[in-house]
């Protein structure tokens, strides 16, 4: 099959010829039902703590744009429903062509214009491959937050600003290095679903711990119009680079609030 993508000829209804999970019982993204979640007492706070870093990439790798570190820096998350820490390996997007789809997960069948993926592996494995091939949904924990358009998201302007660098697959930036990560999360992360899922592009391994927040966060109509610049590695533009929901199966969705 020809690399996978969210074509025709190469989407997400063909990713189970290459990665037979994507029929599996525990795949994202899903549809968070609200009249089926359950309240979670026992779910603590989360915390992020995000260093600045010296050596980052801001690069389009054909079917997103995404933020990467050179190495790890003790970024690293804690808490919520993680039993031990988690660090930080990169974030990226994944938006429509119009603001009636692109993200991945839904809430009562909504979809937001784009949701951002942060994206952690779990610290007892030695690294962030290893943490995928570990088997159990605590390889990894990926925070996601939605995204609307409303005022322009200023945490995150440095990273829109470098959408056109990396209009064309392959391409890559410098970030510069004062960029503050941290500044992009709300000052306190409260109110998330969370659930055992998987990867969301291929291999779609089931190692994740998703925790996606209710709020969703603001980005201004010219921030989501940077991301519809960028072109894939068909050649076409990216929007629309998210998967549908997949069965719930017999999971249960957890939440931090009733
Ligand atoms: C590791 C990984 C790969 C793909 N996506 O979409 C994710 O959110 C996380
Ligand atoms: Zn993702």
């Amino acid at each position: 099959m020809a690399p996978w993508g969210y074509e025709k000829d190469n989407g997400p209804a063909h990713w189970h010829k290459d990665c037979p999970i994507a029929n599996g019982k525990n795949q994202s993204p899903i549809d968070l039902i609200n009249g089926e979640v359950k309240y979670d007492s026992g779910l603590k706070p989360l915390t992020a703590k995000y260093v600045p870093f010296s050596d980052a990439k801001f690069l389009n790798n054909g079917h997103s744009v995404q933020f990467q570190p050179s190495a790890g820096n003790g970024s690293e998350l804690t808490g919520g429903p993680l039993a031990v820490k988690y660090n930080f390996e990169q974030f990226h997007f994944h938006w429509g062509n119009n603001d009636t789809e692109g993200s991945e997960h839904r809430v009562d069948g909504k979809m937001y214009p784009a949701e951002l993926h942060f994206v952690h592996w779990n610290s007892t494995n030695p690294s962030f491959k290893d943490a995928v091939g570990s088997g159990g949904p605590n390889g990894l924990a990926v925070l996601g937050f939605f995204l609307k358009v409303g005022a322009e998201n200023a945490a995150l302007k440095p990273i829109t600003d470098l959408i056109p660098k990396v209009k064309d697959a392959g391409t890559s930036v410098t970030v510069p290095s004062n960029f503050d990560m941290q500044a992009i999360l709300p000052a306190t992360l409260t109110d998330y679903y969370t659930y055992d899922g998987s990867l969301t592009t291929p291999p779609l391994a089931e190692c994740v711990k998703w925790i996606v927040f209710k709020q969703p966060l603001e980005v201004s109509a010219a921030q989501m119009e940077a991301f519809r610049s960028v072109i894939n590695r068909d050649g076409k533009p990216m929007g629309g680079n998210y998967r549908p929901p997949c069965p719930l199966h017999d999971r249960a969705v957890k939440t931090s609030f009733k």
